[in-house]
């Protein structure tokens, strides 16, 4: 497997780029660690597919360098950098068998028929297809295909990496989340460099220990789970992870104090930058309901099993809390703020508090 370095990869298909937005990936400078399990994450047209295809050698970059091992790639086609891909859709050869499918990335590649044969055995039963070992795969549905182009994409263990496009799309819900599994698990054992891009945030904090969250042609954070959730870098990476998104409040700050109409908000401790469009980020998970803290009008309660999110205005600002189902919600309902879990971001990136070190932006 392979360490994989970025080296300031830019983008643009247009042939004659002017200026940030003629680039579907602005600025990309990042290594991917030898046995790395990444998502990349984002919207649609956010640069997902590009990075990857710019990694696989189907497209050479505007700008920059792609290292495998510290080798200059760059140039290299995709046969001549030993990666495994599986796709968004099957690609199998359908007068083959089940097995010979699998088998065939394996003896292309001269392996002795012992070592293919218990390497197809252990994928067939990962991705549950014994019972069609020996069926062609014309026939399938396009779901037991695509267990097979996944399984295609594993059957070799010297590769330099596996590259995953949204791969789980044609399977239904319950494998999904089966095979997201397996694939964890593989990884653990084998140690695979992973890449996986999805626009699904449960495939992502589930299948990696990393997640590359992407924005409008950049990476706007890397981290983990947790890091994600609990200090995101930038506005988009609160919203666009959780259930509801972060609230993000309009505000203005002197000193330690963040003040939106008439509600001041005090903050753990005076922000290292109060300067730019200021917003300060809760996540709803923070806010609590009841009858203390800043007056709201609660606009409406949506039941979510055995929580409920309310869902009210603060100074005319919408805000969502998460509560448990049986929380009591007071006709003259207030919210309060969890202030070891207040963000504050300036023209929407992160601004560390004082004595944070180490986070931030
Ligand atoms: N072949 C192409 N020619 C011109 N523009 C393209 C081409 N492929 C992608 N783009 C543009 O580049 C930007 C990034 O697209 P990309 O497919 O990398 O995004 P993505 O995050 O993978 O999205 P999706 O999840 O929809 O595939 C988008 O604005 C897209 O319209």
């Amino acid at each position: 497997m392979a360490r994989i370095d970025l080296d300031n990869i830019r983008h643009a298909y247009r042939p004659d780029p002017q200026s940030d937005d003629d680039y579907a990936l602005k600025r990309v400078h990042h290594t991917f660690v030898d046995g790395g399990a990444y998502a990349l994450l984002g919207p649609s047209g956010c640069g997902k597919t590009t990075l990857l295809n710019i990694i696989s050698g189907l497209l050479r970059p505007s700008e920059g360098q792609i290292l495998f091992n510290g080798n200059d790639v760059t140039d290299l086609p995709t046969e001549a950098r030993n990666i495994a891909q599986v796709f968004q859709f099957p690609v199998v050869y359908d007068t083959m068998t089940v097995y010979e499918n699998l088998a065939f990335p394996l003896r292309n590649r001269g392996v002795s028929e012992d070592i293919v044969d218990k390497r197809v055995r252990e994928i067939i039963t990962m991705i549950g297809l014994e019972e069609r070992a020996k069926r062609k795969a014309q026939g399938l549905t396009a779901d037991e295909k695509q267990k097979i182009s996944l399984g295609r994409g594993l059957a070799r263990a010297d590769v330099n990496a596996i590259l995953f496009d949204e791969p789980l799309t044609v399977i239904d819900p319950h494998m999904k989340w089966e095979l997201r599994t397996q694939l964890k698990e593989l990884h653990r054992r084998f140690g695979y460099t992973m890449v996986y891009v999805t626009h699904d945030q449960t495939e992502a904090l589930t299948f990696a220990d990393n997640v590359v969250v992407m924005y409008e042609g950049e990476i706007v954070q890397i981290g983990t789970p947790e890091e994600l959730f609990e200090r995101p870098t930038h506005t988009f990476v609160g919203y666009f992870i959780g259930s509801p998104g972060m609230n993000l409040l309009p505000v203005e700050v002197s000193g330690s104090s963040a003040r939106m109409g008439q509600t001041v908000i005090e903050l753990p401790s005076a922000p290292s930058q109060q300067s730019g469009k200021l917003e300060l980020g809760i996540r709803p998970e923070f806010v609590s309901v009841g009858r203390s803290g800043y007056p709201v009008k609660v606009d409406k309660v949506e039941d979510i099993g055995r929580r409920k999110i309310v869902r009210a205005r603060l100074e005319g600002q919408e805000i969502a809390a998460i509560v448990d189902e049986d929380a009591e919600i007071p006709a003259e309902a207030h919210v309060s703020f969890d202030q070891t879990h207040l963000n504050l971001y300036s023209n929407s990136w992160r601004v560390e508090m004082h004595g944070e070190a180490g986070h931030g932006a």
